[in-house]
């Protein structure tokens, strides 16, 4: 099938070629009247390649009600777009989650190919929804400050029962990362400092709030605390720090 995609692609490229020409016509007929199904054909695309990466922070059926709950809370106060153009200006913003740190930044995609093609986001890797690190993260750019809603999966096991250490440190690292890498643009973590105050039940949901406490040069100095939904309970609390680099940082270049 790509072979022959590539063959009638020939040297021009994608110009001028309608997504008719390219699919056998059996597969075209077939993905036309899947789509009738599904959709008013005036809005449906016949391309097959999505140009929009998947975001792995959508809703899905392996969320518990209570993560939707959270969810839909936070979904509430962000930033919306309506149909004429007219978004509400609201406070929070859902920030898209991709399963490679760069590959869809400005530039992203070429830098990641020539870091590492085959590379994958530590916590979007697992195929099976659910069973792993299944997260939000709402990000408050007046107030500086973001929320992560947490659902621990099953494979995430440290002591009996409950959640690994290192899986709730990787979530913290990852979510005081984003919201340093939103505030002061490229970073590295130069240090993390946890203390676990009980332990999580594995398929908890959980809140990590993460504020910014301080910039000074090229730090910045994150919070970051691990609660119940209702934030009765307190997890875990933690102290990042991250450093800005140059892109040239990850390949060895010190400037
Ligand atoms: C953009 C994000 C969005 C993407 C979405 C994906 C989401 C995922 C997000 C995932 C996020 C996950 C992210 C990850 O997991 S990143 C992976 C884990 N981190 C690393 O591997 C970092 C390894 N370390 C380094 O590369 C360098 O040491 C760094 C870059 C950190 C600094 O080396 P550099 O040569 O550049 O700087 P410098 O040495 O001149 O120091 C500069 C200043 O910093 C101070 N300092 C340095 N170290 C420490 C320390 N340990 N404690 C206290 N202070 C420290 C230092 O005193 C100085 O202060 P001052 O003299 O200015 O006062």
């Amino acid at each position: 099938m790509l072979g022959h995609i590539a063959r009638r692609l020939g040297s021009n490229g994608l110009k001028g070629i309608s997504p008719q020409q390219l699919l056998p016509k059996e597969t075209h007929r077939h993905l036309q009247s899947s789509l009738d199904t599904i959709r008013p054909i005036s809005t449906v695309s016949l391309w097959p390649f999505s140009s929009q990466p998947r975001d792995f922070s959508q809703p899905n059926s392996s969320w518990s009600p209570e993560m939707q709950k959270v969810y839909d809370h936070y979904y509430a106060l962000c930033d919306t777009d309506t149909e004429n153009g007219e978004g509400k200006k609201r406070p929070w913003r859902k920030l898209p989650s991709y399963n490679r740190s760069i590959k869809y930044a400005t530039g992203g995609i070429h830098l990641s190919k020539l870091i590492q093609a085959k590379a994958r986001l530590f916590t979007r890797n697992v195929k099976e929804q659910g069973a792993t690190f299944e997260y939000v993260v709402f990000v408050n750019k007046e107030e500086k400050r973001c929320v992560c809603v947490f659902q621990a999966g099953r494979l995430l096991e440290g002591a009996p029962g409950h959640v690994h250490g290192g899986a709730i440190a990787t979530m913290i690292d990852t979510v005081t990362g984003t919201l340093a890498g939103f505030l002061s643009g490229p970073i590295m973590t130069a240090n993390l400092n946890i203390d676990y105050r009980s332990p999580m039940p594995l398929d908890s949901v959980v809140l990590i709030h993460s504020a910014l406490d301080r910039i000074e040069r090229r730090k910045t100095y994150i919070t970051s605390k691990v609660t119940s939904t209702d934030e009765s309970k307190l997890y875990t609390e933690a102290t990042a720090l991250f450093v800005s680099i140059s892109v040239g940082h990850l390949f060895g270049s010190r400037n």
